[in-house]
């Protein structure tokens, strides 16, 4: 079996972060592994409080799964500061790790943040070279390119140029806060090529980016190349969304077990 291993937070309320890349993970049948970056008390409504892991916490998590365990993919999403980015960074050259899929977080759907301002820089100059495909949203896109305004697929195409500039990464730029549809723009090489979907009416989003970057990594494990792993992921969180929960009095959950149950 694939082995897939998140570098996350927890998320108390199970939507987002660690629980909702184990659950993504398992879905897609493959092993699930988890290194936890922060302890958030959060549910449907919002973030009320969050206690980050020291970075030799997250060292030894990590030395601990990879000097055992071979890691077929890595999924990386909140990492609250920048001891830790350089810590992970660090890690993630020693052991070579391969297929690393990041997920810029920096603010929650419901307005936290979730990685300290200062730690933007070290996001961007030690874990972005690192990584093999990374999936800003609008938001994360627009703040990784010194406030760029990105509010329309026209702005999210002209901006695949500056990313091109900083980091030879495939980067997905995820449209679910556009206005009229959900449609994600990747740019890999010298390439682009749009993933359209329609937008759906629910609230139901909370940790809609965390589940497509964990099913990229499952898809990245299971030998897909990145433009098909994208493709199988953009349907299975659309699929996710469509069936999400209706759980909590807030933005409720995306329902992992959709092609499970019926
Ligand atoms: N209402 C929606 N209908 C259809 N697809 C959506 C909707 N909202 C988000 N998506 C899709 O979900 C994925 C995650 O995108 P989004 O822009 O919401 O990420 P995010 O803001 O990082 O998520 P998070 O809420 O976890 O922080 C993308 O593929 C996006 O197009
Ligand atoms: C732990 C955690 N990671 C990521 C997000 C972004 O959705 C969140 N709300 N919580």
């Amino acid at each position: 079996m694939k082995k897939v291993l998140t570098i996350a937070g927890s998320d108390s309320s199970g939507g987002a972060g660690i629980q909702a890349d184990l659950k993504t993970f398992c879905a897609h049948k493959v092993y699930g592994m988890s290194i936890i970056t922060a302890v958030t008390a959060q549910n449907t409504l919002g973030v009320s409080h969050i206690e980050t892991l020291s970075s030799l916490s997250v060292r030894k998590q990590i030395e601990a799964v990879a000097e055992d365990i071979d890691i077929d993919a890595v999924k990386i999403g909140m990492l609250s500061n920048a001891e830790i980015i350089l810590t992970v960074a660090e890690l993630i050259k020693r052991y070579k790790f391969k297929n690393i899929v990041l997920d810029p977080v920096m603010i929650s759907t419901t307005g936290f943040d979730l990685l300290e301002k200062d730690a933007k820089e070290a996001l961007i100059q030690e874990l972005l070279p690192l990584a093999d495909v990374i999936t800003p949203n609008l938001h994360e896109a627009s703040a990784i390119l010194d406030g760029l305004e990105i509010k329309s697929k026209d702005d999210m195409e002209k901006s695949v140029h500056a990313f091109r500039k900083l980091t030879s990464s495939a980067v997905l730029i995820k449209g679910g806060h556009l206005v009229d549809d959900a449609a994600d723009l990747l740019a890999y090489e010298d390439k682009f090529r749009w993933y359209d979907a329609p937008k759906i009416n629910t609230n139901n989003t909370h940790g809609t980016g965390c589940t497509l970057s964990s099913a990229i990594a499952s898809n990245l494990a299971l030998g897909l190349s990145v433009e098909q792993a994208v493709f199988d992921a953009k349907e299975y969180i659309t699929g996710a969304i469509r069936n999400s929960l209706d759980i909590g009095s807030g933005n409720g959950p995306t329902n992992h077990l959709y092609r499970l149950i019926r």
